[in-house]
């Protein structure tokens, strides 16, 4: 962030330290260890692995031998190709680290957005979900106590996706239309597809299917079409359950039809969002087939928080 004023500009970098040592604490004190992942990635592999992130947001960079690298544009790409090729049966971990991202805007102007995150390695029960919904809750409740954690599961979408038996081509089409809540577009390209009644009724009413878990089961019960959805929903009650015992509920808000821009979750997602922002300032998910690509499966689930974004917010609240 740059002010006109140097004084402003110190300002908030001496805000953003104290909210950097105030998450480092949180997350030491419930055990995350902290590390320090690689700033490179290789291009031509990367455009392969995240589809949804476009390759002019890339910020490349040539090494001494004419590779063509990127600087990293995900954090926890980067961590689970470092460590899933020598990952050994049984090992957990909770990692967390504080680092930045770059990506390239239309203007070419390469912004470097500073996040801090944890991911929560090799338990595929919903203990790790909760676990790391609960320090998320945590982070949001220290910042302010009016927060919304937004929550879904990919696999209701993902599962309505597959009925449709659409190519890869549109069912990124079709992610972009849910993920810019463009219900008009949506029916448009609903209207050539030839679907059946039931996945049609499904696939137009999912940007409808918010609230509160009651509802978002009522409403979505009756658009199941495979155990895959089925169980989105069930995992969702199980996580509300345990959120309500945490006295959490209040917060928590449901949308079946998020879509996130990074596209490897294949469970949970969710976002938290502080007053006087309309940008998330937490995003995560579960992502256990993602580390399949690079030699096994590992289940994974994390978080990232953007901290230019939360600095700013408490900035200009101190102001
Ligand atoms: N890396 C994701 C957040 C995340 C961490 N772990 C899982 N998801 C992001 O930047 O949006």
């Amino acid at each position: 962030m740059q002010y006109l004023r140097i004084e402003d500009e110190i300002g908030y970098s001496k805000k953003r330290c104290e909210i950097r040592r105030r998450i480092e604490d949180m997350f030491l004190n419930e055990g995350f260890i902290q590390i320090e992942p690689s700033a490179f990635e290789d291009f031509s592999k990367y455009t392969l692995l995240n589809k949804r992130i476009k390759r002019e947001s890339m910020v490349k960079v040539i090494s001494g031998g004419s590779d063509v690298l990127i600087l990293r544009p995900d954090i926890t790409t980067n961590i689970i190709k470092s460590l899933v090729p020598r990952w050994q049966d049984g090992l957990k971990l909770r990692l967390f680290y504080s680092s930045t991202v770059f990506r390239s805007n239309e203007a070419s102007n390469v912004r470097e957005i500073r996040q801090m995150g944890a991911e929560y390695l090799g338990e595929a029960s919903l203990d790790a979900d909760k676990d790391v919904i609960l320090s998320a809750l945590k982070v949001l409740e220290s910042f302010n106590g009016r927060f919304i954690l937004e929550m879904s599961s990919s696999k209701y979408i993902n599962g309505l996706l597959k009925e449709i038996h659409a190519d890869e081509v549109r069912q990124k089409q079709l992610k972009e239309l849910i993920y810019r809540k463009n219900r008009y577009e949506m029916i448009n390209h609903m209207e050539d597809m030839k679907l059946s009644k039931e996945i049609y009724d499904a696939l137009a009413d999912i940007m409808n299917i918010q609230g509160s878990i009651e509802a978002v089961k009522a409403a979505a019960r009756k658009h199941c079409l495979n155990e895959e959805m089925e169980e989105a929903l069930k995992e969702l009650e199980e996580l509300n359950d345990f959120i309500e015992k945490e006295g959490g509920k209040s917060y928590v808000h449901y949308d079946l039809s998020m879509v996130t821009e990074l596209d490897y979750y294949d469970g949970l997602i969710f976002k938290g969002y502080l007053p006087n922002s309309y940008r998330a300032i937490i995003s995560g998910g579960r992502y256990d087939s993602f580390t399949e690509i690079f030699g096994k499966r590992v289940p994974a689930i994390g978080f990232s928080i953007d901290i230019d974004e939360l600095t700013e917010i408490k900035f200009e609240e101190a102001q």
